[in-house]
């Protein structure tokens, strides 16, 4: 019973001053609730503010999506910032807003420049079908997502965290309410090469138990999503593969299996892998967990440089409340709808930024203490004595063969080997077993055959380049000789007119 029902109640049984007092206790709390409504809705303002505009120093103009911005524009942004720091309530360090039942406000109230908007969900619900009522993961969750931007999931167990970063993600579908991702309406009625289209093109995840497939090397791995996406020629891919692992801290770990590989280093290279089709969205469940503090803080910095350096978007799903200011906003999401959002404080969150780097920087100079470099590591160390190709007994070559070649002819013929290894693998369905079953989705690898057809149609069209290539360079050399040849008949009858003369 509201209060104000309570007073009316007394109203009507009590007399003559009595009514008076309860009236005046009713304008009091009446002005009260009035007062309570003002702070909220100016709560509501001031978050508009800040949100309208996270204009952060660490975004490089050049790369940041803010990068468009007028320099006015963003100093003004920047003020409004400014202003809102140490409104927060609850944690200290930025905005909070309560969004209890108000969801559409909450949709609204991130609405800055709708061209900026990366992802918009829009009063999605997702029930698992389970038993006779189902499992409301999802019960009407609105947000939207802005370019250049880093949003921090949080939540209680089973408050449908995964379940909303797998429909943004696409390798889930909701229930009801619509979704808008990297441009495109996602309906019921959106077809799944559409989907995996956008997936393959926009969209990077991370899943928590890294998904990598056991079979192939770090390096084919990272490689693998390039040779579905079918734009780049096999050297390209392995180049970009190697540069990608380098961003990562692993390019001293390229021909390593996954099961000669730590937790941290797995995960650094999923991260490669999810960023090797250059995506705008990057997705990430869980991507610390189980890590210690050391590779956190690694993984960490490698996310904030993503962000930072080339501008890529990322919502994270995490338990672990030590990051939560490295983020530019925090979602918080309880039985299914969204009970809290905050705006971290730029000031605290470059704050917390340059400790990291500075942590980092320091045990990764340090070798001894660097996590990179395993000292015990019997492979480490005979790559010191001298570089030298090694091969793993398991895999299914001939060691022989390769003794009797140069070291640029093993890499190549490594090379080759490789790319066969990693369609190999992906045709294996034990490969692609359950535990792989997102990456299976997200990848789009339900057919593999698939794979084949779009591996030959890219060697095609290489070979059909190349071919015109040689065609032009032959026809060129050609030409080339047919001047020769008409300089040279030339200066021979020059001569001989001349000897005639
Ligand atoms: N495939 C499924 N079938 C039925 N119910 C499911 C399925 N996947 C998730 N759920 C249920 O949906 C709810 C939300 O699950 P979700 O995995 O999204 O939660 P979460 O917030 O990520 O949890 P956690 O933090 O523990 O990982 C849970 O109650 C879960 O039991």
């Amino acid at each position: 019973m509201s209060i104000s029902s309570v007073h009316s109640q007394k109203i009507i049984l009590s007399s003559g001053d009595e009514v008076i007092q309860t009236k005046n206790k009713l304008n009091k709390t009446n002005n009260k609730n009035k007062n309570k409504n003002k702070k909220k809705h100016k709560d509501v303002l001031e978050t508009k503010n800040i949100n309208k505009f996270k204009n952060n120093e660490l975004f490089s103009p050049s790369t940041s999506s803010l990068g468009s911005l007028s320099s006015k524009k963003r100093k003004k942004k920047g003020k409004v910032n400014e202003k809102g720091t140490g409104t927060g309530t609850g944690t200290g360090t930025g905005t909070e807003t309560e969004t209890d039942g108000e969801e559409k406000k909450l949709l609204d109230t991130f609405g800055v420049d709708d061209e900026k908007v990366l992802v918009e969900v829009e009063n999605v619900h997702k029930t698992y079908l389970l038993g006779i009522d189902g499992v409301a993961a999802l019960r009407g969750v609105s947000l939207k997502i802005f370019q250049g931007e880093m949003v921090a999931i949080y939540g209680t167990s089973g408050g449908g965290k995964t379940t909303l970063l797998n429909i943004m993600g696409t390798i889930d579908s909701c229930s009801k309410g619509s979704l808008k991702i990297c441009g495109t309406r996602i309906t019921g009625r959106t077809p799944d090469y559409e989907l995996a289209k956008l997936r393959r093109d926009h969209i990077g995840f991370v899943f928590q138990s890294f998904n990598l497939l056991t079979s192939l090397t770090a390096l084919e791995n990272v490689e693998m999503p390039m040779i579905l996406q079918g734009k780049l020629s096999r050297k390209e891919r392995k180049q970009r593969a190697r540069d990608l692992l380098r961003s990562v801290y692993m390019d001293d770990r390229e021909k390593h299996v996954p099961s000669q590989l730590s937790g941290g280093q797995l995960q650094r290279v999923t991260i490669a892998r999810s960023i090797s089709n250059n995506p705008e969205l990057l997705l990430l469940d869980e991507p610390t967990a189980d890590l210690d503090s050391e590779n956190t803080d690694i993984v960490m910095r490698m996310l904030i440089e993503l962000q930072q350096n080339h501008g890529i978007t990322e919502v994270m799903v995490t338990h672990e409340m030590a990051l939560r200011d490295y983020a530019n906003r925090v979602i918080w999401l309880r039985d299914g709808k969204i009970s809290k959002v905050y705006t971290i404080d730029e000031k605290v969150r470059k704050k917390k930024i340059q400790k990291l780097f500075e942590r980092t920087d320091k045990f990764m100079n340090k070798q001894e203490n660097n996590p990179l470099f395993d000292k015990n590591d019997p492979k480490e160390r005979r790559k010191k004595k001298k570089e030298k190709i090694t091969f793993n007994k398991t895999e299914i070559r001939n060691p022989i063969d390769y003794k009797q070649l140069t070291n640029s002819q093993r890499d190549m013929k490594s090379n080759d080997f490789n790319h066969k290894k990693i369609l190999k693998a992906l045709q294996n369905s034990k490969y692609l077993d359950e535990s792989n079953k997102n990456l299976k989705w997200f990848y789009n690898l339900k057919s593999n055959d698939e794979l084949y057809k779009v591996e030959r149609r890219t060697e095609k069209k290489n070979n059909k380049k190349k071919k015109k290539k040689k065609k032009k360079k032959k026809n060129n050399a050609l030409d080339d000789i047919k001047l020769l040849d008409m300089n040279n008949s030339s200066t021979s009858l020059g001569s001989q007119n001349e000897l005639e003369i």
